[in-house]
């Protein structure tokens, strides 16, 4: 998704290098996903987006070229999984051309910097890149000594058994080839390949690959180079590294001499002088490209002459004397069969359009994301429009999509001409299709969310590892693994199931002997070893689980904050959840607080009114009030004199004015804002400090969807739920502000600061001259000499618990 960026010309030099920072670290981010792990975030389009971006803003200012800019740097660093080779020569990347225009400068830039005219004297190699993992192989003797992969460009990954597994390859090379050379070029996947083994994937109920190249990438660097053989690589040699003596003088006759020695190389290789021959050969490549049985993505030209391309030379990360013409995204027209919500583990409502399988680029597409309600109209996330006015996404449309690279595909357009004519605008749903319950859409927020957070087995187990946590109901030895692992034997699915686990005793046990042996299994696996069986009467194995018991009933006495917070409702943080529990001190005037707001919560009107440049709350309660008096139309008095009389200044009656069009409009809008005014209970709820609109919402979402409330019934059942105090103004402590530092050896740093709170203290992360007393452990550092400086009164932890008693 495309974010409005400051064009490069406006930006300031603070602004610029902040950006270039942020580019360094995003750029070396994806090159780390792509290059170490194949595994990357964002398209290849979105990608070089990001480095033109950086190229430009480093034009513009180029004193602020950092030292890690991604200017200047190739690939990623090897992954310490493989033995590291250095390079004898380095391994270089290539700069890139988008335009017809771009090629010419390319040109031209090559006869300027020899000195020569543009005459077509020089003469050019034009060939495919091929989109696979560039590799450089060492023969010594006519033997296979090494294989490496680029790397950062000096340094790359041993991969010499897994090269040696390609039949493509030689291992020995005739006669008469020189003492030492290094082939290099690009180790691939073909697409025929690549759909098979993805068939065989999804025969087999695996996860199917995602594209040829980070399919290759990652067949080839595997530890077991058994699995690399069994996936029928293939190899191009375009160039070379170490060579210890030349065999020829040009690109052409060194790929010449490859195919000789047994290299396979690309047969659309060509050498052409003039520029229109280039980008007609470029032309021609693109044509053919949907036919060929490997994947390119553009094409790369050289200087043919050797000796050109030794004066050219080489910049930080590319050669002078070459470079790499891409292809635009690939595209492809499909239709729309289907339009399906997944909800995410956090409530959030992803629509997916299920298409008519296309390839594009070598890969079947038959998903797309179409993000979320207002991507279907065509509306983007500032609300601006992304497409077309009509061009809204509907059931049974013929669409453009694009894979740009690797991820997601996108819906890119519409094509209007082939709308069926039944086509209707898409509905999105108003419930939750996993669990029923009601999803609500915040102002200002372009995602729907479920609000059946407890009950939705999509959101279940983010909700269950929540309520265990530390800040929430803190059960001790609960860790994320026992969560999943309870809840996907069915033993655990709400709150109250916790509570619940011990009446299943012999089941929990089951569930963590089997996946122990899993986990057994798996290690036996990797490391080949065997190990004895884990037995079920192995008691000691069991241990943990009594102890997990008595933690779980520990917490059946529970603070009112501590099961707010745990509930995990939207927007409901711990200091919102104190805020309440201090404010309410039984369940039930709590829960009829919130009833009693959800009648009185204000209407869309209220809240359009309210976000009037101007029109603070006082101004809009006069405006609310006036037209509950006085009812213009019907007496006589004209809209007109009906908004002058409420006494606006006069830039706030411009702003209603230019906002709802006419005196008539600003009437209209104010008088359905009084119908949907917040009634007493919703601004008592609201106006809480740490509560505010966003919260009393969700929490009116929360409690006013039947299967939550019923949820929380079940689980207050075994529940002693305790108020907190009100802080008790006599106790010693009151007022005060605290610090703790050091380690604490009798009490959690949380336990420490809630019962400091308890009494009425204030908690503070530093000491300074407010501080009124510091509690220092062992340990203790800079607060202590801090609390030395203030003069602030320190005692050990023994004398803070006798000071609490
Ligand atoms: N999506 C992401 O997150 C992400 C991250 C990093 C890189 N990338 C993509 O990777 C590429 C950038 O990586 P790069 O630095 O390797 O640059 P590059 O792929 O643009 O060009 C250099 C590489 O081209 C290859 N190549 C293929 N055929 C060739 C031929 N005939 N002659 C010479 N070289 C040939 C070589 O392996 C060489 O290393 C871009 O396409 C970029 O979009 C994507
Ligand atoms: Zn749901």
């Amino acid at each position: 998704m495309s974010v409005e960026k400051t064009p490069v010309e406006d930006l300031t030099e603070e602004q610029a290098a902040a950006e270039l920072a942020y580019l360094a670290a995003e750029i070396a981010r994806h090159d780390e996903l792509y290059h170490g792990h194949d595994a990357p975030e964002i398209s290849d389009a979105d990608y070089d987006a990001l480095k033109r971006r950086n190229d430009a803003i480093e034009k513009r200012f180029p004193k602020l070229i950092r030292a890690d800019s991604p200017s200047i740097r190739v690939g990623a660093a090897p992954l310490p999984t493989f033995a590291p080779i250095t390079h004898a020569r380095p391994m270089l990347s290539l700069d890139n051309t988008f335009s017809d225009d771009d090629v010419r400068d390319f040109v031209n830039s090559v006869y300027r910097f020899l000195g020569q005219l543009p005459d077509g004297s020089i003469a050019f190699t034009a060939e495919p890149k091929i989109d696979g993992l560039s590799m450089s192989i060492r023969y010594e003797h006519g033997r296979l000594v090494n294989a490496a992969t680029r790397g950062d460009g000096t340094t790359g990954e041993n991969v010499t058994e897994n090269i040696r597994t390609i039949k493509e390859i030689p291992n020995r090379l005739p006669t008469g080839v020189p003492d030492v050379i290094e082939v290099r070029g690009e180790v691939y996947m073909r697409k025929s390949d690549f759909l098979a083994l993805n068939a065989q994937m999804e025969a087999e109920g695996k996860q199917t690959y995602v594209n040829p190249r980070n399919t290759a990438a990652g067949s080839l660097r595997q530890l077991d180079a058994r699995v690399t053989a069994s996936r029928n690589l293939k190899f191009f040699a375009y160039a070379w590294g170490e060579m210890s003596e030349m065999p020829a003088d040009t690109q052409m006759g060194m790929v010449e001499k490859f195919k000789e020695w047994g290299f396979p190389v690309n047969p659309l290789m060509k050498r052409l002088n003039s520029v229109d021959d280039i980008i007609d050969h470029y032309k021609q490549i693109g044509l053919k490209r949907p036919d060929l049985d490997y994947e390119i993505d553009g094409v790369v030209y050289k200087v043919d002459r050797l000796d050109l391309q030794g004066r050219l030379g080489f910049r930080s990360r590319s050669p002078r004397w070459a470079t790499a013409h891409k292809f635009p995204a690939e595209q492809a027209f499909t239709r729309v069969e289907r339009i399906d919500i997944q909800v995410g583990r956090t409530g959030a409502l992803t629509p997916v359009a299920r298409l008519t399988p296309v390839t594009v680029g070598g890969v079947v597409v038959t998903n797309a994301t179409l993000h979320n309600e207002d991507y279907i109209k065509g509306i983007g996330n500032s609300g601006e429009r992304i497409r077309e006015e009509e061009h809204d996404i509907r059931i049974g449309d013929t669409v453009i999509v694009q894979r740009a690279g690797d991820v997601i595909p996108q819906v890119l357009d519409v094509v209007m001409e082939k709308r069926p004519p039944d086509a209707v605008p898409y509905e999105f749903p108003k419930k939750c299709p996993v669990c029923g319950s009601h999803a609500v859409r915040e102002e200002g927020e372009s995602v729907r969310r479920c609000t059946g957070g407890l009950i939705c087995s999509a959101q279940q187990i983010e909700r269950l590892r929540h309520f265990v946590s530390r800040d929430a109901f803190d059960i001790e030895g609960f860790g994320d693994q026992y969560v999943e692992l309870f809840f996907a034997a069915g033993l655990l699915k709400t709150p109250a199931d916790v509570f619940r686990l011990h009446l299943h005793s012999d089941e929990v046990k089951k569930a963590i002997l089997e996946y122990r042996e899993l986990l057994q299994r798996e290690r036996e696996e990797r490391t080949g070893k065997r190990r004895k069986k884990v037995s079920a009467e192995d008691s000691r194995s069991f241990e943990g689980v009594d102890k997990l018991f008595a933690s779980i009933d520990k917490r059946r006495h529970i603070s009112f904050e501590r099961l707010l917070f745990g509930l995990g409702i939207r927007h409901i943080g711990e200091v919102t959840a104190k805020a309440l529990a201090r404010r309410y001190n039984k369940p039930l005037d709590f829960l009829a607080a919130i009833i009693a707001a959800a009648d009185g919560r204000p209407g869309s009107a209220w809240h359009i009114l309210s976000s009037v440049d101007g029109i603070g709350g006082v101004t809009r309660d006069a405006l609310i009030a006036s037209v509950g008096s006085s009812a213009p139309a019907g007496f006589g008095l004209s809209h007109e004199s009906w908004l002058s009389g409420v006494g606006l200044n006069k830039k706030q009656k411009q702003n209603l004015l230019s906002r709802f069009g006419d005196a008539e409009g600003v009437y209209r809008v104010v008088l359905a804002a009084s119908k949907g005014a917040p009634n007493p209970a919703y601004k008592d709820l609201a106006n809480q400090k740490d509560v505010g609109e966003v919260a009393a919402d969700a929490l009116i979402d929360f409690v006013t969807e039947t299967h939550n409330r019923e949820a929380v019934d079940d689980l207050l059942s075994y529940l002693d739920v305790f108020f907190d105090q009100p802080a008790s103004s006599s106790s010693e402590l009151s007022g005060k502000t605290v610090v703790f530092t050091g380690n604490l050896e009798k009490m959690t740093r949380n336990e420490a600061k809630a019962t400091a709170e308890r009494l009425g203290a204030r908690v503070s992360g530093s000491v300074s001259g407010k501080t009124d007393l510091v509690i220092a452990g062992p340990g203790a550092g800079s607060k202590l000499a801090d609390a030395q400086k203030h003069g602030v009164k320190i005692i050990t932890e023994d004398e803070w618990l006798s000071l609490i008693e």
